[in-house]
């Protein structure tokens, strides 16, 4: 029997998952054709903002490649776009005039970004953010260009904004209500989202209506309704989307905001069904890949022949992808005459919590700054729980995983619907031990990634004793299957001595590498011949080769050393003059315990640090930052021991040395703690005579307490611990892993056992300073070349090496 001709048109997210579905049900049973407009195969546009955001790559986030097309015999046309259909001789016709005949056809052709219809909104440097090409031109944009402008403040805009600042650009938002994500949060939520990403530096301008894009044939600027105008290089439009649907519609499929669709996502012409965000399902078009995954599975039995559960719509949930921003809201989100709420706002770390109640049901929630228990709301809602189900539910304890105390039918990923039982039963009949078999077998974590770690977690609860976090292997990025212990095993092996050559011998599929990979094994190769390699310069980030850091307005900071914090007239004299003579915008002292000079032009730099006369503070580096110091025993009434000798001896001994990540160290004489050493990559306290060592603290984004590694007696074994600590962590850390997540992974013991083994103490302190009699001050060794200053700084200007 001939197979069935099954056309698909839109190889997006939804329709591709959908084939996907029908693939697993009946595989032989269709002869495939894929038509998309974008010259890609199926990727995951979710991804698009971490890639802005520079989290990950576009080679990183292909769902299905080439290949999958051609071992799935589905014949795909990429870069074609269908123009339209003849329902009744049942073919298809595309924009390179080919015919193909079809028996069943699903339209899955997404939505199309809308864009303001106002004067100079075609001009150059106007953007929507929804493909490959618009995030690329984004990337180009912000290399020459300084100031972006977001108009929409919902999630699209506030990821897209977030991704230009990591590119470097100054940001402005544009929104038209009176507070953030008005689609998604309640205004208290969204009034806290704005201060923090205020914080993270972003600028609003709220309740504007845009009336014009300014600028001849680039973009200069916008104009509001009120007559404000801003300046602005780059525009991005991200005020909502609506269903692609006018080729449906030209073809006499019925359409309303989207391609009309029943409970089995057929549309009202005989074989065409419509999935994804083109389709319009009970008055509801959806905008997330939830619901069009749902739709997906519904529609592949159908199409299969095979009894199938109506598809009755879907909750919606959200969360928002900023690192650093825990945003969560599902369901209702406003309280009225039956809808009412249980909130608890807490002022003092930051979190708000909203559960909406209807009719004695929990039916919405909204979460800021904690989204712990997003997964768990999610569920209630989605089964109608009762209120007294959510008041029964306990807090997990601290450092139990919330996944302990989940039921089974609780969702752990929302994006693709999978419970915990799912994925215990899935680990459990299939052997499965890591978070990419999970992926592929449940497809758990497969689209924004936000569940891993609790894939992560419910692998090791399920395997015990058996499951290694340790061992899970990842590759270092796309451009090779190598992970970050091979990559380093290799290097050793074979005595690789750059990074083209590691690429070229280990079968990088990329000639150059990528973002990810060239400054990880810059790093790598530096920490394995400390000694003879020379650092690769253009494979750092912009604020390590300039050893400064840019700020939002493209000006740099700079910061100058100040060993543990003390300072002195003759150095604050100096910071005073530098600030007088190059107009510093902005003097401030920050948390580590110095002075940060803001507003720096870069071509200045040199002349700064030369006037300065004093060493870089490396504020901008993967290295030790600072040691943190109390005043102890010279003036405080409670100290006994000296904290500001021991700090300024760990600071001038450690400083400049590579680190996977920064490290901040601190040192208080006593346990009131006035250094904060509870919450530094390295801690210490003085006690009765004694110094207390912690390990593995951080007092930033994710804040975890430093745990007590040993005590010793001396500032002498201070630094030899310290010394171990550090090379350990440079010797066994992935690039640009913080201690606090390193700890976590290694295991706090295991790292215990080595640095408590006098022996091993030894040789790693002996590899330390091997690498430490090398390093140079680089401020100074900039203000001493020509030819650096010229390279890196643009206009020549040499500065008077200071007379002292
Ligand atoms: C930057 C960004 C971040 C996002 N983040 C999230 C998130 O965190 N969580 C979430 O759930 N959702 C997120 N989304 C939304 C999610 O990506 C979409 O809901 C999903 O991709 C929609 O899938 P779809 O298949 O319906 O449409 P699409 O993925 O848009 O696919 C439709 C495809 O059809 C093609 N096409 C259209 N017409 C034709 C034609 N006539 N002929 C041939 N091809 C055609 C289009 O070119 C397109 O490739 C995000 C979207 C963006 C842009
Ligand atoms: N993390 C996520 O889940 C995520 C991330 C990105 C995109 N998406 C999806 O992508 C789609 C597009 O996202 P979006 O943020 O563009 O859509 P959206 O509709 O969620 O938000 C658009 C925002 O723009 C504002 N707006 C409308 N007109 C405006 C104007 N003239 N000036 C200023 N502001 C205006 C609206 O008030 C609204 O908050 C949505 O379906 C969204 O769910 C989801
Ligand atoms: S930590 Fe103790 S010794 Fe140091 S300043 Fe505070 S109170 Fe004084
Ligand atoms: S929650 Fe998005 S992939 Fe799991």
């Amino acid at each position: 029997m001939s197979k069935q001709k099954l056309v698909l048109i839109g190889n997006g997210m939804a329709g591709v998952r959908c084939i996907e579905e029908i693939l697993k049900i009946q595989p032989e049973r269709f002869e495939v054709t894929v038509f998309g407009s974008e010259p890609h195969p199926n990727y995951d546009r979710i991804q698009l903002s971490n890639v802005l955001q520079g989290a990950t790559t576009i080679d990183d986030i292909t769902i299905n490649d080439w290949n999958w097309y051609k071992e799935n015999n589905i014949t795909l046309f990429s870069g074609e776009t269908v123009t339209n259909i003849d329902t009744t001789k049942q073919i298809i016709y595309s924009d390179t005039n080919r015919e193909v005949e079809y028996d069943q056809l699903i339209l899955a052709t997404g939505s199309i970004p809308f864009i303001l219809p106002i004067k100079g909104a075609d001009k150059k440097g106007v953007t929507a953010f929804r493909n490959i090409e618009d995030c690329e031109n984004m990337i180009e944009y912000s290399k020459n260009n300084k100031k972006a402008a977001v108009i929409g403040g919902g999630l699209l805009g506030l990821e897209a904004a977030r991704g230009l600042l990591n590119l470097g650009m100054q940001v402005d938002v544009i929104h038209l209500s009176e507070y953030l994500m008005d689609r998604q949060l309640d205004p208290a939520a969204g009034k806290m989202l704005q201060r923090e990403l205020e914080r993270q530096g972003m600028n609003f301008y709220l309740g504007k209506q845009t009336q014009e894009v300014l600028g001849e044939f680039d973009v200069k600027g916008l104009r509001f309704s009120d007559g404000e105008e801003i300046s602005a290089d780059l525009v991005v439009m991200a005020v909502g989307i609506k269903p692609n649907v006018l080729m449906a519609q030209n073809s006499g499929i019925p359409v309303n905001r989207g391609i009309i669709v029943n409970d089995y996502m057929e549309t009202r012409i005989p074989n065409i069904f419509a999935v994804g965000e083109c389709a319009e399902h009970r008055e509801m078009v959806y905008g997330l890949v939830a619901p069009l995954y749902e739709q997906g599975k519904v529609l592949a039995k159908r199409i299969c022949g095979l009894d199938s559960k109506a598809y009755e719509g879907s909750v919606l949930s959200t969360k928002l992808k900023i690192s650093g921003v825990d945003v969560f809201s599902a369901g209702e989100i406003f309280e009225d005459e039956q809808a009412k709420s249980i909130k608890e706002f807490n002022e003092w770390n930051g979190t708000y919590k909203k559960v909406m109640i209807r009719n004695g049901k929990i039916s919405g929630a909204v979460l800021f700054g904690d989204t712990k228990e997003s997964n768990t709301l999610l569920s209630m809602i989605n089964k109608n729980a009762d209120v007294s189900e959510y008041l029964n539910v306990g807090t997990s304890e601290p450092g139990v995983s919330l996944v302990t105390s989940m039921s089974n039918e609780e969702i752990i990923c929302g994006c693709n619907g999978v419970t915990k039982g799912d994925i215990v039963t899935a680990i459990e009949s299939n052997g499965l031990t890591s978070i990419e078999e999970v992926k592929g077998c449940t497809s758990a974590s497969r689209s924004c990634g936000g569940c891993k770690p609790l894939v992560g977690d419910i692998l090791e609860l399920t395997l015990g004793a058996d499951f290694s976090k340790s061992n899970q292997k990842e590759s270092i990025c796309t451009c090779t299957t190598l992970s970050r212990d091979e990559v380093v095993a290799e290097i050793r092996e074979k005595n690789l001595t750059h990074t083209r050559e590691v690429m070229n011998v280990l079968g990088w599929n990329t000639s150059d590498g990528c973002s990810k990979c060239k400054p990880a094994l810059n790093y790598y190769l530096g920490m394995i011949h400390p000694v003879d390699y020379e650092d690769e310069k253009e494979s750092r980030y912009v604020n390590e080769r300039l050893h400064a850091n840019i700020q939002k307005d493209g000006t740099f900071s700079v910061v100058p050393r100040m060993y543990g914090g003390v300072t002195n007239p003759d150095q604050l004299r100096k910071i005073a003059n530098v600030a007088d003579k190059y107009n510093v915008k902005l003097l401030k002292v920050t948390g580590g315990q110095r002075i940060d000079l803001f507003g720096v032009e870069k071509e200045d730099l040199p002349s700064v640090w030369a006037d300065l006369d004093m060493p870089s503070g490396y504020a901008y580096g993967k290295t030790l930052r600072t040691v943190k110091t109390c005043v102890g025993e010279n003036f405080c009434r409670f100290g006994t021991q000296d904290s500001i000798g021991l700090g300024i001896a760990m600071e001038k001994k450690f400083e400049r040395v590579g680190t996977p990540h920064k490290v901040k160290m601190a040192v208080s004489a006593c346990p009131r703690n006035c250094a904060e050493s509870g919450i530094k990559d390295l801690g210490v306290v003085g006690v009765d005579g004694a110094w207390e060592i912690y390990i593995g603290g951080n007092g930033g984004t994710h804040l975890r307490a430093a745990e007590l590694l040993c005590k010793v007696k001396t500032s002498d074994e201070v630094i030899e611990i310290t010394g171990a600590y550090i090379q350990h962590y440079r010797e066994t850390a992935n690039y640009l892993e913080r201690t606090s997540v390193w700890v976590e992974r290694v295991g706090f013991d295991t790292i215990k056992e080595i640095i408590g083994d006098k022996q091993k103490r030894l040789e790693l302190n002996q590899r330390l300073d091997e690498a430490l009699s090398v390093l140079q001050e680089p401020w100074k060794e900039i203000i001493e070349s020509n030819a650096i200053q010229t390279g890196l700084f643009q206009k020549v200007k040499i500065p008077a090496i200071s007379n002292k």
